[in-house]
Parts: C-alpha cells; sequence; structure tokens
C-alpha cells in the first residue's frame, strides 16, 4: 500500500537483494525501515515482533530461510534454520507452513543451488502473499456490497487487531476488503479495536486507516459489544494466525468476545483466511492450536509517545503486578458466519473447506 503517496510493501529486497523491512515497534510515531542479514537478525524480528502478523511470519521466515542458504547452504544448516525459526512463535501456522514450502525444495537439491532456488521461492511466496489477499479483497467486496445495497447507505465494520498489510506482504487479510470497498466508492466506516496489549489496531490499523483515507474510530477493546446492542456495526472482519480443517479460528486474543458478542446481536462475522493460514493437521482448535503465552511486560507496560515526542515505554501497574499474557485464542468455527478466502467465501465447516480446497487436503 502507499505511505504518503510511495507504495510499499511490508518486506521486500533492494537492488542489492538485501531484505528491508517496516520495523513495526515504532509505528505509528516512527516509519522505521531495517535491513535484516542474518539468521539471527530475522529470528529477532519475527519474535520481538518487529514483523508480525500470520501470513508476514511466514513471508519473513521465507527469506530468512533465504538468506541462510547464502551464508551456509548445507543440510545441517537447513535443519538448524527451519528449528531456529521454527521456534520464534508458535501460533501462527504460516511460520511452519512457509519454512515446510522452503525444506521441501531446497532438501532434494545440491547445496550450490540451494541459495538461489530459495531466493526464488521466497519472491514467489511473497508475490503469491500480495494476490492472495487481493482476491480475499474481492471476495470480501461482494458481501460488503450486499450490505450496502440493503442499507441503502454507509456499511459499518468491526476489526481487531492489525490483519492489515502491515500484518501481510501487502494488501491485508481483514483490510483487503475495505480497502476494495472505498476503492468501489461504497461508503464504509470501521471500528478499530485498540487491541491490548500491544495495540495492533491503535497503532497499526488505525495508522493504516488514516494512510489509505478510510474513514474509522479507534474504540477500546470492551465498546465492541455495546455498539453491536446499538446496531451501530454491521460487520466484523477479522483475521486469523490458524484456522483448523473443521473452521476453528484462532486469531489475537479478545477475537473470541467479539464473536459471542457478534453471535448474540445477529452480526455477520467473517474471519478473511489465505489458504496458508488453514492447519489441515488439526480440527479441534480450542484443544490443539498451541496459544504463545507473552511476557507479562506487555500487560503492565505499554508504549507510547511522550508530550516531548519522545517513543517509550511507561508502567500502568503497580511495581511487580504478576501478569498472564495469552496473546491468541479460538473461535469456535458456530460463531463463524463465513471464511472469505482467495477461493470465494465458504462455511467454517470440514465440507465446505474441503470442497473449497480439494487440492489441499492432506
Ligand atoms: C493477517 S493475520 C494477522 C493476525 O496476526 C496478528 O497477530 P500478531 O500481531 O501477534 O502477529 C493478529 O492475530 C492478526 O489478526
Amino acid at each position: 500500500m502507499k505511505i504518503d503517496g510511495k507504495p510499499y510493501r511490508s518486506i521486500w529486497h533492494d537492488a542489492a537483494g538485501t531484505v528491508q523491512i517496516i520495523d513495526q515497534r515504532w509505528l505509528p510515531h516512527e516509519l522505521r525501515i531495517v535491513p535484516l542479514q542474518s539468521r539471527a537478525e530475522f529470528a529477532v524480528a519475527i519474535r520481538d515482533m518487529w514483523v508480525r502478523g500470520a501470513p508476514l511470519i511466514g513471508a519473513a521466515a521465507a527469506w530468512g530461510m533465504a538468506v541462510q542458504m547464502e551464508h551456509d547452504a548445507s543440510d545441517a544448516s537447513l535443519a538448524e534454520t527451519w528449528q531456529v525459526l521454527h521456534e520464534t512463535r508458535p501460533t501462527a501456522i504460516n511460520l511452519r507452513w512457509a519454512l515446510n514450502e522452503m525444506r521441501s525444495l531446497l532438501t532434494p537439491l545440491p547445496p550450490s543451488q540451494r541459495a538461489a532456488a530459495a531466493r526464488r521461492r521466497a519472491i514467489e511466496i511473497c508475490d503469491e502473499d500480495v494476490e492472495i489477499n487481493r482476491r480475499i479483497g474481492e471476495n470480501g467486496l461482494a458481501i460488503i456490497r450486499q450490505i450496502a445495497a440493503r442499507k441503502n447507505g454507509r456499511v459499518n465494520i468491526l476489526t481487531h487487531c492489525n490483519a492489515g498489510w502491515l500484518a501481510t506482504v501487502d494488501w491485508g487479510t481483514a483490510t483487503s476488503p475495505i480497502y476494495h470497498a472505498l476503492a468501489a466508492g461504497i461508503d464504509v466506516h470501521v471500528f478499530v479495536d485498540e487491541t491490548r496489549p500491544r495495540n495492533q489496531g491503535a497503532q497499526l490499523t488505525a495508522w493504516e486507516m488514516n494512510h489509505h483515507g478510510v474513514s474509522h474510530d479507534l474504540i477500546v477493546d470492551n465498546a465492541g459489544g455495546h455498539l453491536m446492542q446499538h446496531g451501530e456495526v454491521d460487520m466484523v472482519i477479522v483475521g486469523t494466525d490458524r484456522t483448523t480443517s473443521q473452521g476453528d479460528v484462532c486469531n489475537k486474543i479478545g477475537t473470541y468476545l467479539k464473536a459471542l458478542a457478534a453471535h448474540a446481536n445477529g452480526v455477520p462475522f467473517y474471519v478473511a483466511l489465505p489458504s496458508p493460514t488453514i492447519d489441515w493437521t488439526v480440527k479441534d482448535g480450542v484443544k490443539e492450536i498451541p496459544i504463545e503465552e507473552r511476557t507479562g511486560a506487555e500487560v503492565t507496560h505499554v508504549q507510547g509517545r511522550d508530550a516531548q515526542g519522545k517513543v517509550g515505554l511507561v508502567q500502568i501497574s503497580p511495581d511487580g503486578t504478576p501478569a498472564r499474557n495469552p496473546a491468541f485464542d479460538v473461535t469456535p468455527a458456530h460463531l463463524v458466519t463465513g471464511l472469505i478466502t482467495e477461493r470465494g467465501v465458504c462455511s467454517a465447516n470440514t465440507t465446505a473447506m474441503a470442497a473449497m480446497f480439494p487440492d489441499l487436503q492432506g
């Protein structure tokens, strides 16, 4: 997408072939672009959320493998790199998907051919992500159009966390239908959940909406149910970090509560789902998906900019306050109105998903 009129992706390789990323920790206050030039730097960038978002995590891991193959393309290096990058974050399935893609491609090749092949595949994975998300936008646009026609007016959409272009290589997943609707001249308004504790909504989605000219309000996470009760939300669109073969949706913590509120108020709850985010090996999301537990410091402290323009952390709870910080939750399939995929919209159930992706069945 564009930043001040200049097109960007969240990750790219420059003319010298060096991988560059937007270090999202400093948004919205500073646009910091940094190179990643070693496996260790890719691992830190994923683990510490310089780059985040399921598809972008996968793309970064693919590039991390490609960069490592340029340093050491041995079998041992390939195996170690899969492990080092895989253990950076446990929940988003795209990380494992991308690493498996690279391992399957590289293992049968002689080490001398691995670096070039890995770079080509990393570039492909990024380009595929952009096209998948563009198609999700088109498929989600059809739903927004239907609501706009029924209402003959503004479509109010609530989204949680950041499933925007910053969470992918471009377009975003949940935001792609919103961007397509704006381009189609549909009057859309977005309620942006701040999304405690990392505030990806307040810091990233609000920044995206502002730069793209999308009408929006930032809201606290706890306001969504109230707005739904009062008929102010026409649909919810969220992203996902892992969706199971039966349609259970793992996403940022708090998504489940939004789904419950939507179900209680008859608000359609859609999940923007690129196919690499489907974990076909898992059925029951609540029982089987590993939920990342991050440091309690993300709960007891919050990052922001002070009156002097300095970006830093402030403590919001007493010294030594213990905190729990599960980073994701699972929305059972029965609370999901539909899955907006790159191939179309399908119900969140085994039969519909298998019919949509017959070629991806184990
Ligand atoms: C398009 S997937 C975005 C997905 O990833 C986010 O998690 P995190 O920021 O911790 O990587 C969140 O769950 C978003 O919905």
